[in-house]
């Protein structure tokens, strides 16, 4: 059946082989539907671009970025954009068929997208980094705009990079289109509430599940791998709900205190060095032994393909909140629940960032701003809703949360598809 994409063998641990595996195990429940299932395991259409730019030094050097809009069967493509050196095509088709899922999950009126260059940012200079987004923007400006797909940030972007972005998208049209991108800079059309999103989302997602499992916030032990937007904005919330941040993990090392860790001095040293690893107030341990952390909660906010088999045998924690997208080897997702660790998934836990990027494209559209409060009421309200509606889903098939979110967005895209029919 897969006679198309030859070219991509993916192993089971991958991230497109994991996401596979997670739509074949949702099948079975989607009725006279799943005969619309292969879409699911395609991507519509995938962008590869050349991206050269001169460096300040008078070189030349080209990187390749790729934008992918995985389904666009409920609205426009939606999703982020990364800067990392692994990003590879076969990475980003996955991380776009996370967006269709979790867009639908929340009912967003999107489709799924996504985008990403192979490269270091933290390697450029601020201007060779304005030069590398600019020119990649025109070369995905093929497929992007704000009624066909919006991209917003993802691993190291921000929103200046969207700033860039519009920019230049504006430029080549002839006239100020705010709306092609989210994350954007609040003077510029961006939305309040958006760079602590993801994290707020994390945090009332856990919030619903650890109250479900009787597990209480106040003094609750909690790890974080991946301490930039999504994993500090997360921390922070939870610390204001009276759990301790006992242990990190980022780029730059693992860090761990039992007593838990002061977030201001934490947070002030990962603005100062780029990362948690210098830390003096906890104890330097090795990369390995994070996921040994006496925890009650863990939260995995880097990359994919954290938890595998074997970690997931040693976790200690109750309660995994899946803050970046694709943590989990499906084999580990079967060990934690043979385990009774409850995992609330991806494609619902992080998808608050894309609800408030959903608000900033209807505030813009509408020119007319909410306050934070709002947008919060709002994201906060969303996020309950459909983690209540999978949690009933859950508990009606006897399966766990994550597929039962696919179950109930996979109803709603392949549902959007049949209605619309294939063009003969
Ligand atoms: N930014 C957003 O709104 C959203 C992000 N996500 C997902 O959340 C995750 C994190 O994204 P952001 O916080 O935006 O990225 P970021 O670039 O702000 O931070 C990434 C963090 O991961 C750490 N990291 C990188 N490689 C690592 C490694 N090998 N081991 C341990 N830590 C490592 C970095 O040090 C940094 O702390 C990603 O999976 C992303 O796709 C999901 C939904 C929305
Ligand atoms: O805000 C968005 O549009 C997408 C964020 C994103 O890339 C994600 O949810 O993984």
């Amino acid at each position: 059946m897969h006679d198309t994409l030859s070219f991509i063998t993916p192993d089971p641990h991958s991230a497109w082989g994991t996401y596979l595996s997670q739509v074949d195990r949702v099948l079975p429940y989607l009725g006279p539907l799943a005969r619309w299932g292969e879409t699911l395991k395609r991507p519509k259409r995938a962008l590869i671009v050349d991206v050269p730019i001169e460096m300040d030094d008078g070189t030349v050097r080209h990187f390749e970025g790729y934008r992918v809009q995985h389904n666009l069967s409920r609205g426009p493509g939606k999703g982020g954009v990364r800067y990392h050196p692994a990003v590879t095509l076969e990475e980003v088709m996955a991380l776009s068929a996370w967006m269709t899922v979790k867009n639908a999950a929340v009912n967003l009126p999107y489709g799924g997208a996504k985008g990403g260059i192979r490269v270091d940012p933290r390697q450029l200079s601020h201007k060779e980094l304005e030069r590398m987004t600019r020119r990649y923007t025109s070369e995905i400006g093929l497929v992007i705009g704000p009624q066909q797909d919006i991209p917003a940030p993802d691993v190291g972007t921000n929103p200046q990079v969207m700033a860039w972005m519009m920019d230049t998208y504006s430029m080549n049209v002839g006239g100020t289109a705010t709306g092609v991108v989210t994350g954007k800079p609040v003077h510029l059309g961006g939305s309040l509430g958006r760079v602590k999103a993801t994290g707020r989302g994390v945090f009332v997602t856990g919030r619903e599940a650890a109250r479900r499992i009787h597990l209480n916030l106040d003094g609750a032990r909690v790890a974080v791998q991946g301490f930039g937007n999504v994993g500090s904005a997360a921390a922070e919330m939870f610390v204001g709900a009276g759990a301790k941040i006992v242990a990190v993990q980022d780029h730059t090392g693992t860090i761990a205190n039992p007593a838990g860790m002061d977030m201001g001095a934490l947070m002030e040293v990962v603005r100062r060095d780029g990362g948690a690893g210098a830390f003096t107030q906890a104890e330097r341990i090795d990369d390995e032994a994070f996921w040994d952390t006496d925890c009650d909660i863990l939260i995995p906010a880097a990359l994919e393909g954290q938890i595998t088999l074997a970690r997931a045998n040693r976790l200690k924690a109750r309660l995994v909140l899946e803050g970046a997208n694709g943590p989990t080897h499906p084999d580990a997702d079967d060990a934690l629940a043979e385990r009774g660790i409850l995992v609330v998934p991806d494609v619902i836990c992080n998808a608050g960032g894309v609800t408030v990027s959903y608000f900033e494209w209807v505030q813009d559209f509408s020119s007319f701003f909410w306050t934070e409060d709002e947008i919060n009421l709002r994201l906060d309200k969303i996020m309950v809703d459909a983690l209540r509606r999978i949690w009933d889903t859950a508990d009606r098939h006897k399966i766990t949360l994550r597929t039962a979110t696919f179950a109930v967005a996979c109803e709603r895209i392949l549902m959007a598809r049949q209605e619309r029919g294939l063009y003969p």
